[in-house]
């Protein structure tokens, strides 16, 4: 018999995993504490925008035309506890108000909603990002509440997708990691997992705490490597270097890689950023702080970079900003993505705002999301109408579309010709050539 899935909370991770499932073969029932959210799913539409994620659910959602049905979703514990022999926890683990630490209130009042309803044998299966010692703690939890008792398991399987790419990655990953107690959990992991295994997928079984490391090791190396490439762009501004070539150059290195090493004003998102302080806060309760000391240049590298953004935006205004208008293009914390979490656009926009400019937004799809949270900020429904009567144009997020801008265009439109790049994925010379002043961030010559 197939197993039966459950998906509880179907925000980023949990709505592209419950359609991903669904996609696999499997019968799944999606739960989130959001009914709006819920509604929004049921009728077959996506509550956020994730390439590639209408269509799968298109294709599986109940009551959609042509539909597999093999996926519902509900806002009630009892129809999931009745359901499900998986149930896998995908709710949100902020950073706390003013403290590092991860806030593990939503993973806790998910665990203290469903075991107790837990009367059968099933199995929970964390896939949020959590401070190591939560899989175990969890497990306790579930075994005090759960009524079927030794007949529930837990088990952690961190999520390594990327917001742009989450299809693709959820159907294809590069690695499959399970922390588990017994062979019981693995057992079920490899039926849930069959196909992607099967296709090659590297599938890692460790335990605990181990599992729930591997994730937070892999945000933090990830990290390091984008905050070394800007502390690069830093030299290189000091000393009249390149650091795109530099990275280039390095990245020939088959040790080092091309990846990851895009100089600019830095990583954001809902995951990156809050990773690496509640890792720091997790190794500090366990007396193991001065192992990840130099996470804490990592994220103050990665923050300076917003500023040095400021500061150039001040400098390309003469000086001061009261009076200017900027333009800012990109709004996401990436492209091909509707979030804006710590999105390090949004952040250097809202500082100049602060500072005394007007300040005018455009982004593909980030355009509800910031305004609902910058709302003192102008919005413009094209590029074109963002960069009319600017003094500067900052380039913030780096959008497809924003490379295949006419600068001639917006030259027309600008009131000062000057752009900033703050992801250096423009082209210097057509810019130049259509009479900009161009800067861009760790290339002082380009
Ligand atoms: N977004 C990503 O790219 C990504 C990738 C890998 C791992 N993660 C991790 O996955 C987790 C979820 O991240 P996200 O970006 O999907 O967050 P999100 O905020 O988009 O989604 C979380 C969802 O959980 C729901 N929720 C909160 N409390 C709940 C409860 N008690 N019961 C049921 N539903 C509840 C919320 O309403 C929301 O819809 C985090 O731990 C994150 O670090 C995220
Ligand atoms: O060379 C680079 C690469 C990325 N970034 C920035 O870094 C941030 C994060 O990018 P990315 O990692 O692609 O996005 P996420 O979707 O947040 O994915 C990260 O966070 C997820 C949640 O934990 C993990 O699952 C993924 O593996 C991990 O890549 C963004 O602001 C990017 O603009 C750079 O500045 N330079």
């Amino acid at each position: 018999m197939t197993l039966k899935l459950t998906v509880i909370g179907t925000g980023y991770l949990g709505a592209t995993h419950a359609a991903a499932m669904a996609e696999l073969g499997f019968e799944v029932l999606g739960l989130d504490i959001d009914p709006a959210k819920i509604e929004t799913l049921r009728a077959g539409r996506v509550p956020m925008y994730e390439p590639g994620l209408d269509e799968l659910l298109a294709r599986h959602v109940e009551g959609i035309d042509g539909s597999t049905g093999r996926l519902r979703f509900t806002t009630s514990w009892q129809e999931v506890a009745d359901f499900g022999d998986v149930h896998f926890v995908c709710v949100n683990t902020p950073q706390k108000h003013g403290e590092y630490a991860c806030d593990m209130s939503y993973v806790d009042s998910a665990i203290d909603a469903l075991a107790p309803l837990l009367t059968r044998p099933a199995l929970v299966v964390g896939k949020s990002t959590v401070p190591v010692g939560s899989a175990a703690r969890l497990a306790a939890r579930v075994a005090e509440l759960a009524p079927a008792g030794d007949a529930v398991d837990l088990a952690w399987n961190p999520e390594f997708l990327r917001e742009g790419f989450a299809v693709q990655d959820t159907l294809r990953p590069d690695r499959i990691v399970v922390g588990v107690r017994g062979g019981t959990a693995e057992k079920l992991l490899r039926e849930v997992y069959a196909k992607p295994v099967a296709d090659g997928t590297p599938f890692v079984v460790a335990d605990y705490a181990t599992a729930e490391l591997v994730k937070n090791a892999a945000n933090s190396f990830l990290s390091t490597k984008i905050s070394f490439i800007n502390a690069m762009a830093e030299v290189c501004e000091a000393a009249g270097g390149d650091v795109v070539k530099l990275a280039e150059a390095i990245g020939h290195d088959d040790r080092i890689g091309r990846k990851f090493l895009r100089a600019g004003i830095g990583f954001g998102g809902g995951c990156l950023p809050k990773d690496i302080r509640a890792f720091m806060a997790r190794a500090g309760e366990l007396g193991a702080d001065q192992a990840l000391t130099f996470l804490r240049e990592v994220d103050s590298i990665n923050m300076r970079r917003r500023s040095h953004m400021v500061e150039l935006t001040r400098e390309a205004c003469g000086g001061a900003f009261l009076g200017k208008r900027v333009a800012v293009l990109g709004a996401t914390f990436k492209p091909d993505s509707d979030d804006v979490r710590d999105s390090p656009a949004l952040n250097v926009a809202g500082q100049i705002h602060l500072q005394g400019a007007q300040v005018t937004v455009f982004d593909p799809k980030g355009m509800e999301n910031a305004a609902r949270l910058f709302p003192t900020l102008a919005y413009a429904p094209t590029a074109l109408e963002a960069v009319r009567g600017a003094h500067a144009v900052l380039h913030l997020t780096e959008w497809k579309q924003f490379r295949e801008l006419d600068p001639a265009e917006l030259a027309g439109v600008a009131a000062e010709r000057v752009v900033l790049d703050g992801r250096n994925t423009l082209d210097p010379q057509l810019w130049r050539e259509a009479g900009w002043t161009f800067r861009a961030m760790g290339r002082p010559n380009a």
